[in-house]
């Protein structure tokens, strides 16, 4: 953002606090490029000149419902205007036609209710205040009335609220496409009731937020040509696998697996099953039961929803079966064996719950046995059985229940996918993506990487659209805007994803690379991106690298890469579950279509996730977007709470920022010519003596005032930035004097009306004495 003009002693200034980010302040004394300021809570602080940015004194107490609409559109204009508002339970904010949620982490019912729906439908977009139903709405008639398909984009960090406003945006366009009356298993209500089914199985408790989704999600929602829904898809990415067997207190697993351990005795009976606390992949974690959620009542809700989904009651029982089979599978154990690198069942229990794994899988528990702590090496020559030592059974162990989990997952999107159906005739379609935002940890490691590629894919999405909807106000106002720069991160792009050389080709050349350790994938990397101004080798570190995002930088452990990048189902686990007389497990393992041969095609998750990230891109860039930012205030996940460094990290990684940034390069502010000459009137005030029209009086004050690069377009006055703080200051200035020609002239009166009095006092006092010595 560019440097403040015109900061002159007096000036109302934000200035920055490393407690606070800004706190205001009063400029006292300018010493070339040093201010010296007095903040409001008392404190002298010195600061560049660059560094102090105007405030607005006029700003109404509340803020106001866009950000646009600020006089100065900058960092701490902007914080200070969502706190004011987030005080008064005002969640929503536009900045232009991004709305920015804020979540309240309280119900607020009558923000959400039927009567708001009825108000927000139809409604033009800034008559009501923000809402989330308002940008739906805008997308609901867009897509009417001009046959073009459109898509929400629902972004922010984990507990920022996206799932809950993605939630909001479906209830509302169900509302709005819905069939009103009628009874059963309809689309609309189909596709409301995949979020239950959905969350049971892809959300679980972390850290951040209780219920935290471990993917993404984009659904498309289908309409007729009458505005009714008429089909939908789901599509996901990457769940997060690692939790199905890892968890740190005081986060749990998935959300199913709660559930089910609560469910009706009969059930528990059938799938012989304890407390969460009994199962190794439930209390590697203190947490198993979470405040205001019974899991037994979810278990129900969860199989309700399934019925609606038309999951029939049999695929339900398998579904859940499969859940405990995990569970048992999770609580087999190893001891060495006898031969040297093997291993064998460690006990009765651990024989237990293989067994019932294999009962639960319908599979053969010897194969199953084999299968987790043997492999065979088919060579030319002979086939080869190699034992596993304890701790690499272990890993098959947990392989094959991360990958019966994932696959469980996927059955049941695409189960949910075909019940609500497509409509092949629809014309037009609303996206709500629902996705990660920018992840930057402690530790960073290959989810973090594809989480922040997908944000610099949504980035330069975003980009291009703020950009684009910058020069259509240009364009429509007439204006000149050919000089306006823009901004892209295409170099970050092409660093993770060009092909070849990018990142992720170098990361499948390394796995697919017998000898590659993450030490060497790591050399190579130092070495093909020295020169890459996005790419930085921390020093001293032999097996990390740091990329320089448009959020900032992110330091990755490449220790995993390349394990977590191979995307192949153990043979011998995949041939057990084949063999599954269960249907529906045999239908999780089809035959890969290469199956003859084992060394089969290569298939990595980076690769294959850029290709579902292509594939998305190309959907969203057929669409018209509307951006929602979800913003937590606080890490206590409490209400009430605005914590101002925390919120202003989030902004700038969801590219609000970025958007004012873009805004600034052109012309930021804009006022309608009534309003420029009500402001600004007072700098020339022969111009509005004259008769000239507004558009006339504003090019005048103008020139009168020198703003070089400013224009006058159809309607508005657009002005660089910085250029209002500098009018306003001439204003101040103008004022200032005219303050101090009415405040002599009132001094004037008053020390004359005063002598006057006390001249006249005098001379009744003379003419009294006068009298009083004449008559003696
Ligand atoms: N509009 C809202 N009104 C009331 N509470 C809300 C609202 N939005 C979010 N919350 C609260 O915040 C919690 C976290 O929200 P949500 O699960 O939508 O976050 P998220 O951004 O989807 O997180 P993750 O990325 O971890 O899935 C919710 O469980 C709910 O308690």
């Amino acid at each position: 953002m560019s440097a403040p003009v015109n900061i002159i002693v007096g000036s109302h200034v934000w200035v920055e606090d490393p407690v606070q980010a800004w706190v205001d302040a009063e400029v006292s004394k300018i010493n070339g490029d040093k201010v010296h300021v007095c903040t409001t809570d008392g404190k002298t602080v010195i600061s560049n000149i660059s560094k102090v940015f105007p405030k607005d004194n006029e700003a109404p107490p509340g803020g106001v419902d866009d950000m646009t609409k600020l006089s100065y559109l900058h960092e701490p204009g902007v914080l200070h205007n969502l706190a004011a508002r987030y005080e008064l339970n005002e969640i929503y904010t536009y900045t232009g036609n991004i709305l920015i949620a804020i979540n309240p982490f309280q119900r607020l019912p009558h923000l959400y209710d039927t009567h708001m729906m009825e108000q927000y439908k139809g409604a033009g977009f800034g008559e009501l205040s923000p809402h989330v139903f308002a940008v739906a709405d805008v997308a609901y008639r867009a897509m009417i009335n001009e046959g073009k398909s459109n898509s929400i984009l629902v972004s922010g960090e984990s507990g920022a609220g996206k799932t809950e406003t993605t939630k909001m945006l479906m209830r509302y366009l169900a509302y709005l496409g819905g069939r009103s009356g009628v009874e059963g298993r309809t689309v609309e209500q189909q596709v409301l009731e995949s979020n239950p089914v959905l969350e049971a199985f892809g959300n679980a408790k972390t850290i951040r937020n209780n219920n935290s989704s471990r993917f993404g999600k984009f659904v498309e929602i289908q309409f007729d040509n009458k505005g009714r829904i008429s089909g939908a898809a789901i599509r996901t990415y990457l769940l997060e696998r690692s939790r199905v067997c890892q968890i740190s207190d005081p986060e749990r697993n998935y959300h199913c697996f709660y559930f089910l351990c609560a469910a009706p005795a009969e059930e528990k009976e059938k799938y012989k099953l304890g407390s969460p606390s009994s199962f190794h992949y439930l209390n590697q974690s203190k947490c198993c039961e979470l405040d205001g959620v019974d899991d037994a009542h979810e278990y129900l809700a969860t199989r309700r929803a399934m019925d609606v989904l038309g999951i029939s009651e049999d695929e339900q029982e398998a579904i859940f079966r499969v859940v405990a089979a995990i569970l048992h599978l999770g609580n087999i154990e190893f001891a060495k064996g006898e031969e040297f690198d093997s291993s064998v069942i460690k006990d009765e229990k651990s024989r237990f719950h293989l067994n019932v794994t294999a009962e639960l899988l319908k599979c053969n528990a010897t194969s199953l046995e084999d299968a987790l702590i043997k492999r065979v090496m088919v060579t030319p020559e002979e086939v080869i059985t190699r034992t596993l030592d304890p701790d690499a059974a272990v890993g098959s162990r947990d392989a094959l229940a991360k990958t019966i989990y994932s696959r469980l997952f996927d059955w049941l999107v695409e189960k949910i996918n075909n019940s609500i159906g497509q409509d092949p005739n629809s014309k037009s379609i609303i996206g709500v993506l629902d996705i990660y935002g920018f992840e930057s940890f402690k530790f960073n490691s290959f989810e973090q990487f594809c989480i922040n590629f997908t944000n610099e894919k949504l980035q330069q999405h975003f980009n291009q659209h703020v950009f684009k909807m910058e020069q259509e106000e240009y364009t429509k106002e007439e204006i000149n805007w050919s000089y306006i720069e823009f901004i892209d991160n295409q170099d970050v792009l092409d660093l993770i994803e060009k092909k070849p050389g990018g990142i992720i080709s170098l990361l499948d050349e390394a796995c697919m690379f017998p000898k590659s350790t993450h030490e060497t994938f790591a050399q190579k990397l130092y070495q093909t991106f020295k020169n890459n101004k996005r790419f930085i080798k921390p020093k001293l570190s032999r097996t990390s690298f740091t990329i320089s995002h448009y959020a900032g930088e992110v330091t990755y452990l490449a220790d995993l890469f390349l394990d977590k990048n191979k995307d192949y189902v153990v043979a011998e686990h995949r041939d057990v579950m084949t063999a599954s007389e269960c249907s529906f497990v045999a239908s999780l393992f089809p035959p890969s279509r290469d199956d003859s041969s084992k060394s089969s095609k290569f298939s990595s998750i980076g690769s294959r996730f850029k290709l579902q990230l292509q594939s998305l891109m190309e959907t969203l860039n057929s669409t018209e977007p509307h951006y929602i930012r979800c913003v937590k205030p606080n890490n206590a996940l409490r209400p009430s709470i605005f914590e101002n460094i925390n919120i202003m990290q989030q902004l700038r990684c969801g590219g609000v920022l970025e958007a004012i940034r873009i805004s600034c390069a052109g012309y930021p502010t804009r006022r309608t010519f009534y309003d420029f000459l009500n402001r600004f009137g007072v700098l020339a005030p022969e111009i509005l003596d004259g008769n000239s029209d507004d558009k006339v009086a504003c090019q005048m004050i103008l020139d009168k005032m020198g703003m070089k690069g400013s224009q006058i377009g159809k309607t508005k006055v657009f002005l660089r930035a910085g250029q209002m703080a500098e009018l306003d200051a001439r204003r101040a200035k103008v004022l200032g004097n005219a303050a101090r020609i009415i405040q002599g002239q009132i001094r004037t009166h008053i020390a004359r009306r005063e002598f006057i009095e006390l001249r006249q006092a005098a001379i009744r006092v003379q003419s009294n004495l006068r009298g009083i010595l004449s008559s003696l």
